[in-house]
């Protein structure tokens, strides 16, 4: 009890989750920045304009357009313990979602991250 997988049960078994978990794990962690999306997603778009405004490189996987996208989504939930998306990470790490990207924004803290993770080439 307690956890993320309770709240929103899955059809998948725990070795299926395993399986998506070391996928998306894979994902986040070899690519500068990745953006778990849906493409009807107001919030992702935001995000991803934010990103691109910022002249950031960055990969983004549309669960609802992927085959195993709920699957992923429900590996993130277990892993993150954040089901909405967009669901960021950037240098392999999670940051979160469309609010906590854009307050690192107006904190000024976005743009290093996105540096240090070599999403922005350093000028
Ligand atoms: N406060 C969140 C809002 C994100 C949100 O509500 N996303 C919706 C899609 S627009 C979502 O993930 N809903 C659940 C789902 O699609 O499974 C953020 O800043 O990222």
């Amino acid at each position: 009890m307690g956890s993320v997988m309770s709240l929103f049960p899955s059809k998948m078994s725990k070795e299926e989750l395993e399986t998506t978990l070391t996928k998306a794990k894979e994902i986040a962690s070899s690519t500068p920045v990745i953006v778990f999306s849906k493409t009807y997603c107001g919030y992702c778009t935001r995000v991803k304009q934010l990103l691109t405004q910022l002249g950031a490189t960055y990969k983004v996987i549309e669960l609802d357009v992927e085959s195993d996208g709920s699957k992923i989504q429900s590996a993130l939930a277990e892993w993150t313990g954040q089901r909405t998306v967009p669901n960021v990470f950037i240098g392999g790490k999670h940051i979160g979602g469309c609010d906590t990207v854009v307050e690192k924004h107006q904190g000024g803290k976005l743009v290093p991250l996105l540096t240090d993770a070599g999403a922005i080439a350093d000028k």
